[in-house]
């Protein structure tokens, strides 16, 4: 994979033709169950202590483990030891991680090594450095462009899209930050090079953890997406 950064726009040419969907920070057992019934491409389980999404004991692993194998288990971790998160990979069964602190690629390196997939996590401001991901690349199999905040993740908070219009490598993204059903119809048309999908999660909660499951099903809706219709 490319290493220094191209003169041009990347186009992977394997790109899904929809957008695929993450649905981040499932805490509770119930919405779980509803959220996973409209089948988005990722759940996501979040392993920091630090969060109010916290998996923590609140979630048994068998509760993740009896998910549809359709989708995709991403457990986020923040500067977590290699060990640590594989142990808990395995507990819950996780496909996916994601790593939403200042982990080095080596670590990513390590991680795809033991035979997960990897999303490296950045927080983007206006002035990002686009170049400084080069190290990532061959070590990643998704990137997640997050707004900046106080917190590492879940911040609810925005940002300038348009940093990525000259997005130059080769590794596709997640877009996150805020997302609220009202964003879907402007996200459903965004054309920004490396784009596959989204994350959200705050925007559609009860509480912390909880997400409702009719804001899901008006996000889907209004990326024109067909869903489960017993759900
Ligand atoms: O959501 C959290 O509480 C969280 C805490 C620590 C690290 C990561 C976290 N979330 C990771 C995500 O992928 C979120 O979905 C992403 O930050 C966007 O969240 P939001 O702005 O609430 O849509």
């Amino acid at each position: 994979m490319q290493t220094s950064a191209p003169s041009q726009s990347a186009a992977p040419s394997d790109l899904p033709s929809r957008l695929l969907v993450k649905v981040c920070g499932m805490r509770e057992a119930a919405s779980l169950t509803a959220v996973a019934d409209l089948e988005p491409d990722f759940l996501g389980f979040i392993f920091a202590p630090s969060s109010p999404r916290y998996v923590g004991e609140v979630l048994t692993p068998d509760s993740v483990h009896g998910l549809p194998d359709r989708v995709q288990r991403v457990g986020v971790f923040v500067n977590e030891a290699t060990a640590q998160v594989l142990a808990t990979a395995g507990r819950f069964g996780l496909s996916f991680v994601q790593l939403h602190g200042h982990e080095a690629p080596a670590q990513c390196a390590e991680l795809q090594a033991a035979g997960l997939r990897v999303i490296k996590a950045f927080g983007v401001g206006e002035d990002f450095d686009f170049d400084a991901l080069g190290p990532y690349v061959p070590h990643c199999d998704y990137f997640l462009f997050d707004a900046q905040g106080p917190a590492p993740g879940g911040n609810g908070r925005v940002f300038d899209w348009r940093v990525l219009e000259n997005y130059p490598w080769p590794v596709p993204y997640l877009l996150a930050g805020g997302l609220r059903p009202e964003h879907a119809a402007v996200v459903r048309n965004l054309q920004l090079p490396g784009l596959v999908g989204i994350d959200l999660n705050s925007g559609l909660e009860i509480a912390p953890g909880v997400k409702d499951p009719a804001r899901v099903a008006a996000f889907l809706d209004g990326l024109g997406r067909a869903r489960n219709a017993a759900a």
